[in-house]
C-alpha cells in the first residue's frame, strides 16, 4: 500500500522489575471478548514479561501461570489519556494530582497510559522543563507515560530545543496556546513558525484554540461592570471565540502543510470547524474531553462558589446542555478522534483565590479516573458508538497519532500487556467521596455510569484485581514518541521524507539519573 513501515523503534529497555520476576509475570486471561479498533474476537490471551505473547484458544502455557477468567466480558486495550497536567504550576498554583496520585486514579478507571505536558514559562528553556518533568515523573508513575512539550514563546533557541527534544528526548508533539495572553499565548507569526518547525521535524502541532486577545478585553469589561463571579468565565469566551481560533489554527497549519491536533474541543462550533477541514482531507485531529461529554457549564452559575469554581476550565464547559450530545455525535462520525481528560485538578481552597475575580480562578477540572466510564455511558450505553469505536477513541487513535501503536492501543501479539477486563453492565456512581484524585470536588458528582473496569493489567502487572486497586509507584516507564507518525504524516509527507524517516536513529530510553547527567 506504499505506507512506510513504522520506523523500528528500539523497544524501551524494559528490565523486568524484581517484583515481576516471580510467576507473577505470567498471566493467561480466558473466556473474554477481545475488542480492538478493527473488530472483536473470542479468545484467550497469554502474557509474559509485560508483553502479549499469545492470543487464541487452547493455548499451551508454562506452569505457574496465573489464570484470570474474564467470564465473557470485554477485554479492551488499556485506555490512553493524551491530555493531563499532573503537578502543573499554573496561575500561581500547582495542580493537586501529582504523577503518583494521577496515574493511580487513571488505572482505577481503566487508563494504562497518560501523556502529560512539559510547559516552560515564557523565556524559560524547554529542555530544562522536560528534564524537570522526567525527574518529577519517572519514580512516581504507576503506568507508562509520554510527554508533549509546551511552546509558550518563540526564538531561535526554542527552535533549536524543539529539534533536540525530537531527536534525542523522544518528544514528537508540541502544544501552543492561543489563549492565556501574557502568560502562555503565542501570536500568529509565532504560531506559524512553531508549526513550520513541527512540520520540518516530523512532529505533531497541538493547539489550545481560543482567541486570547478577545478574552482579555471581554474579561476586563465584565469585571469593570462588576461581573466578577464564576458566571463571568464563559461570558468572556463564548463558543465563537473558540471556533474562530480553531479555524485560524487550521488555516496556519494548512499554510505550512503541518498536521494539527486540536486539544479539548469544547463546543459545537469548534467541532464543526474541525469536521470541515477533515472533509477536505486535511490531517486535522480533534480531541473531546470527558468533561465536555459528561457535563456542561450550568453549575458555573451556581450560588455555591465551590461548586461553580470546580467547573472552571478553558475552553469553558458550555452552558448549552446539548453540547455533550453533539460532541459524542462528532466522535461517532469521526469528526473528532480522541477523548482525553485534561485532568488539571485544584482543591476548593486553591480555587478560592478567584472568589472576587473569575479571571484568577485556576483553570482545570478532574477527569483522568472517570474518562472511560463517562465515554462508555454517554457513547456505547446510549447506542451512539460501538465497543470498537470506544476502543478507537479512548486508546487506539491516540496511540496512532502520537506513534505509540501497536505497542500501545492494541491487544496484539508483541504489544505491551496494558489490558482491561471491562464489565459493560456493571454500574458505578461517581463521587468525590470515593474517587482517588486529590481534589475535593468531582464534576461528575452523582453520575451513574455503565461500564466498569474489573481488572486492569499495566505492563503485565495486575493493578486492579477484581475491582481492588493495587498500583505500584514507579512501575511505569517513559515511552519515547517517534517522529513522523505514519497515521498523520503518510497523507502529506513527500516520498523522499518517508524514505528518510524510516532510517531515523532509534531513541534510547535513559533512566532518570541518566537524564540528570545529560546536561552535565
Ligand atoms: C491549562 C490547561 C488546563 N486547564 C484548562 N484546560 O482549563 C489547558 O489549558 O489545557
Ligand atoms: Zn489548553
Ligand atoms: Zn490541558
Ligand atoms: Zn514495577
Amino acid at each position: 500500500t506504499g505506507t512506510v513501515p513504522r520506523r523500528k523503534m528500539a523497544a524501551p529497555v524494559k528490565k523486568v522489575p524484581i517484583h515481576l520476576q516471580s510467576s507473577q509475570n505470567r498471566l493467561i486471561i480466558k473466556n473474554g471478548k477481545i475488542v480492538n479498533a478493527t473488530g472483536m474476537q473470542d479468545g484467550d490471551i497469554f502474557v509474559e514479561d509485560g508483553i502479549i505473547k499469545q492470543i487464541g484458544t487452547n493455548l499451551i502455557v508454562p506452569g505457574g501461570t496465573r489464570m484470570i477468567d474474564a467470564r465473557g466480558r470485554y477485554i479492551i486495550p488499556g485506555g490512553i489519556d493524551p491530555h493531563v497536567h499532573f503537578a502543573f504550576e499554573f496561575m500561581g498554583q500547582t495542580s493537586a494530582d501529582d504523577f503518583y496520585q494521577g496515574t493511580k486514579a487513571a488505572i482505577a478507571g481503566g487508563t494504562t497510559m497518560i501523556i502529560d505536558f512539559a510547559i516552560p514559562k515564557k523565556k524559560e528553556s524547554l529542555l530544562d522543563q522536560y528534564d524537570k518533568y522526567r525527574l518529577m515523573a519517572d519514580d512516581k508513575v504507576c503506568c507508562d507515560y509520554a510527554l508533549h512539550c509546551g511552546i509558550t514563546w518563540w526564538s531561535d533557541k526554542v527552535k533549536q530545543e524543539m529539534e533536540i527534544l525530537c531527536k534525542e528526548r523522544g518528544v514528537n508533539s508540541f502544544k501552543a496556546f492561543m489563549a492565556y495572553k501574557d502568560d502562555l499565548m503565542l501570536h500568529d507569526d509565532e504560531l506559524y513558525k512553531m508549526m513550520e518547525t513541527c512540520r520540518q521535524l516530523g512532529a505533531v502541532a497541538m493547539v489550545h484554540a481560543e482567541n486570547g486577545d478577545i478574552i482579555q478585553e471581554n474579561a476586563k469589561k465584565l469585571l469593570a461592570k462588576g461581573v466578577n463571579g464564576p458566571e463571568g468565565h464563559e461570558k468572556s469566551r463564548p463558543e465563537e471565540v473558540e471556533a474562530e481560533a480553531t479555524n485560524r489554527a487550521c488555516v496556519i497549519a494548512k499554510q505550512v502543510n503541518c498536521p494539527l491536533y486540536v486539544v479539548h474541543v469544547m463546543s459545537k462550533e469548534a467541532g464543526d470547524v474541525i469536521a470541515k477541514y477533515r472533509e477536505q482531507g486535511w490531517p486535522v485531529y480533534g480531541e473531546a474531553l470527558a468533561a465536555g461529554l459528561g457535563t456542561d457549564g450550568r453549575p458555573c452559575c451556581s450560588s455555591n462558589y465551590g461548586l461553580a469554581a470546580a467547573h472552571i476550565m478553558s475552553p469553558p464547559l458550555r452552558s448549552d446542555p446539548t453540547t455533550k450530545e453533539r460532541l459524542m455525535e462528532l466522535l461517532s462520525a469521526d469528526g473528532l478522534q480522541t477523548t482525553g481528560s485534561d485532568n488539571c485538578t485544584f482543591t476548593s481552597q486553591q480555587k478560592a483565590v478567584g472568589k472576587n475575580d473569575f479571571s484568577k480562578i485556576p483553570n482545570g477540572v478532574n477527569g483522568v479516573e472517570d474518562r472511560m466510564s463517562v465515554v462508555w455511558e454517554k457513547g456505547v450505553h446510549t447506542g451512539k458508538i460501538s465497543p470498537t469505536r470506544f476502543v478507537e477513541i479512548t486508546s487506539t487513535n491516540a496511540a496512532k497519532i502520537f506513534n505509540l501503536f501497536p505497542s500501545k492501543g492494541a491487544i496484539a501479539i508483541g504489544s505491551d500487556a496494558d489490558i482491561v477486563i471491562w464489565n459493560p453492565n456493571k454500574t458505578r456512581t461517581i463521587s468525590a467521596k470515593t474517587h482517588h484524585q486529590a481534589c475535593d470536588y468531582n464534576i461528575f458528582e452523582g453520575m451513574e455510569c455503565h461500564g466498569v473496569p474489573e481488572y486492569v493489567i499495566v505492563s503485565g502487572r495486575v493493578c486492579v484485581d477484581e475491582g481492588e486497586l493495587k498500583v505500584v509507584q514507579g512501575h511505569g516507564r517513559f515511552n519515547p514518541t517517534p517522529l513522523f507518525p505514519p497515521t498523520v504524516y503518510d497523507p502529506i509527507a513527500s516520498e523522499e521524507e518517508k524514505a528518510n524517516y524510516a532510517a531515523l536513529p532509534d531513541i534510547v530510553t535513559e533512566t532518570s539519573d541518566q537524564v540528570s547527567q545529560l546536561h552535565v
